[in-house]
């Protein structure tokens, strides 16, 4: 142990290898899963109701089995061993604390359970009460805590035995808006200076983008991307992704190309591409400039303004445009609106919605 840091783990790293899980013979919940974690790295699991999140923890934690394939933990395989045999902890949703026990003696249970002398656990647990911020709180019951030091104390007991790997089950969907964004910063502060593994399941992308090195992205128990934070918004992988990240969504405007230009706009616009057939362009609505001199024609509809910004939806063609203008931009004065969109923000789908990477630039028709 460090005198700053007092709790510091081993870093295990976690490799899935042929994954599934069907919890009865009809449905397959998550098909055969190959995914890799660093060791020391924070893994934010994102995607929609029921697409598997939670049972893809559950697995590594143990509490649920896998119906075929294999998980290593730190190189070893762990997907028959009992939750406790791991080297793991678990922080869920709600916290699970005892209401009868105090906060010492809660943070400190693992290791009074493990036969922890009384005078090594008093240290332990007064450290990390001091890391967390619960120095003065260690007499009180649960019941005598906010929600966020209520939290606190369950990541208290979840880390005070040094797991390598920290598994978190929507932590902080309990908490109110300014409570959950505190603590969203103290748990990367944690997670820095603790070093765990750490992998985090969430339905809240602004969580998964300020938290994560590496957001997966499941649906219907695939993976649609395992990326960082930046690469999944500025190269989204599919259109489900581009359309999961960023509020509002991804424009997405139908185009056809004869070979040597893409067309849409009723061919107003076209993008000199030698690409043949129907595809899909994205542009995220933070994208869309209004530019006087721009050559997009779009007809407003709505404005919605949000303080922080405005949203624009403007009829475009046969689709809605949604714009979002930055707070204290210049409104439009009139419905014609001229607009203009940037290459490098241009994003090309096949029409299954899988990413393509292609050469084009885009040139207007009068
Ligand atoms: N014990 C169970 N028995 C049968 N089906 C289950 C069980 N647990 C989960 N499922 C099903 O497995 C699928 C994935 O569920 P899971 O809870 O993993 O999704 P999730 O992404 O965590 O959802 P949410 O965001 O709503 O918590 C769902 O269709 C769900 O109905």
């Amino acid at each position: 142990m460090n005198a700053i840091d007092p709790i510091h783990a081993e870093a295990q790293g976690i490799r899935l290898s042929g994954v599934t899980k069907s919890y009865d013979a009809k449905a397959v919940t998550i098909p055969p899963m190959d995914i890799e974690m660093r060791a020391g790295e924070f893994t934010v699991i994102l995607g929609p109701s029921g697409c598997g999140k939670s049972t893809l923890l559950q697995m590594i934690a143990g509490l649920e089995r896998v119906t075929g394939g294999t998980i290593s933990i730190g190189g070893r395989e762990v997907q028959d061993l009992e939750p406790k045999e791991r080297g793991l902890a678990m922080v869920f949703q709600n916290y699970a604390l005892y209401p009868h026990m105090t906060v010492a003696q809660n943070i400190g249970y693992s290791l009074r359970v493990a036969g922890i002398q009384r005078a090594e656990r008093d240290a332990r647990v007064k450290a990390v009460a001091r890391m967390l911020g619960l120095a003065d709180f260690l007499h009180r019951k649960p019941g005598q805590l906010s929600g966020g030091q209520r939290q606190r104390v369950a990541i208290g007991r979840a880390i005070i035995r040094e797991p390598g790997v920290l598994l978190f089950d929507e932590p902080l969907s309990n908490l109110d808006a300014q409570l959950r964004q505190d603590m969203r910063l103290e748990l990367a502060e944690l997670h820095h200076r603790i070093g765990a593994t750490s992998i985090f399941v969430t339905h809240d992308q602004v969580e998964a983008m300020t938290l994560a090195d590496r957001i997966l992205i499941l649906n219907k128990g695939r993976v649609e991307q395992f990326d960082t934070p930046k690469t999944i918004y500025s190269r989204p992988a599919s259109i489900f992704v581009a359309k999961f990240i960023g509020a509002p969504p991804m424009n997405i405007l139908p185009v056809s190309g004869d070979g040597r230009a893409l067309r849409f706009g009723n061919g107003k616009v076209f993008a000199a591409s030698p690409l043949k057939g129907e595809f899909l362009l994205g542009i995220r609505p933070e994208s869309i400039v209004l530019d006087r001199h721009g050559p997009i024609r779009a007809q407003l509809r709505h404005r919605e303004d949000l303080g922080s910004h405005m949203i624009l939806t403007a009829a475009f063609d046969l689709v809605d445009l949604r714009i979002a203008l930055p707070f204290g931009s210049a409104e439009p004065q009139q419905s014609d609106l001229h607009l203009h969109f940037p290459r490098e923000c241009l994003h090309l789908f096949d029409v299954e919605g899988r990413r393509i990477e292609a050469d084009f630039h885009l040139e207007y028709a009068n």
